[in-house]
C-alpha cells in the first residue's frame, strides 16, 4: 500500500501536533459548555477519535454518514444521507468533525440539515481545507492544514474505498488512477 504513494503531505507527527493545537483551541472556546461532536463518516473517523481525546471539556459524540464521491476522485454533485445522527440537536452546540472540505457540498448540506433542526450553534473542525476545490461557499472554523488542489488519501481519506488506514496523508501515484 505504501508503494502506491507518490509523496507524503502530512506525517503522523504533523497530524498529532495539529490535533493538539486544535483540541486546545476548542477546549478554550467551549469552556463550560458540552458540545455535541458529530463525526462525518467515513473519512473523519480517525481525526474525530484523535481530536476528542485532545479536548479537556465535556462532550457528547454522534456520527452521521454521508457520501458523494462513491470512492472516486470527483464529487458526484449530490450528497446522499446514509446514516443519520441519534441525538436531538435542538438548542445544542454542534461541532462537525471532517477530514477534508473540498467542493464544500457535503458541509453545506450538513450545516443546513442541522440548522433546520434548531441547533443553537454549528461549527466545523476539519483536518484539511482545499480552498481551490470550492464550488459552494462554506467555511470551516477550525482548520489543521490548507492543502493544495490534489486528491489526497490516508488517515481516513479513501480512493476506491482503500488507503483509509494509512497513518499519514499523501498523494497517490498517477498510475493508480489510470489503472482503474
Ligand atoms: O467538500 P466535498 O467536495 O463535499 O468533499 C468532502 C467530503 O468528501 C469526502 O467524503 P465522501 O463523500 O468521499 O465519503 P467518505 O467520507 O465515506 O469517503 C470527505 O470525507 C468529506 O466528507
Ligand atoms: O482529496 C480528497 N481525497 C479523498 N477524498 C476526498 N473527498 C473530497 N476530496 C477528497
Ligand atoms: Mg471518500
Amino acid at each position: 500500500m505504501n508503494n502506491d504513494i507518490l509523496k507524503t503531505l502530512y506525517s503522523e507527527e504533523d497530524i498529532k501536533q495539529a490535533c493538539k493545537k486544535l483540541g486546545k483551541q476548542i477546549s478554550e472556546d467551549y469552556k463550560g459548555k458540552t458540545p455535541i461532536i458529530i463525526g462525518v463518516l467515513k473519512g473523519a473517523i480517525f481525526f474525530m477519535t484523535d481530536m476528542v481525546r485532545e479536548m479537556d471539556i465535556y462532550t457528547k459524540l454522534d456520527f452521521i454518514d454521508v457520501s458523494s464521491y462513491n470512492g472516486g476522485t470527483k464529487s458526484s454533485g449530490s450528497v446522499k444521507l446514509i446514516k443519520d445522527i441519534d441525538i436531538d440537536v435542538n438548542g445544542q452546540d454542534i461541532i462537525f468533525m471532517e477530514d477534508i472540505i473540498d467542493t464544500g457540498r457535503t458541509l453545506k448540506y450538513l450545516k443546513e440539515l442541522l440548522a433546520d433542526r434548531g441547533a443553537n450553534s454549528i461549527k466545523v473542525c476539519t483536518l484539511m481545507d482545499k480552498p481551490e476545490g470550492r464550488v459552494v461557499e462554506v467555511k470551516a472554523d477550525y482548520v489543521g492544514f490548507e492543502v493544495p488542489n490534489e486528491f489526497v488519501v490516508g488517515y481516513g481519506l479513501d480512493y476506491d474505498g482503500k488507503y483509509r488506514n494509512l497513518p499519514y496523508v499523501g498523494v497517490l501515484k498517477p498510475k493508480i488512477y489510470s489503472d482503474q
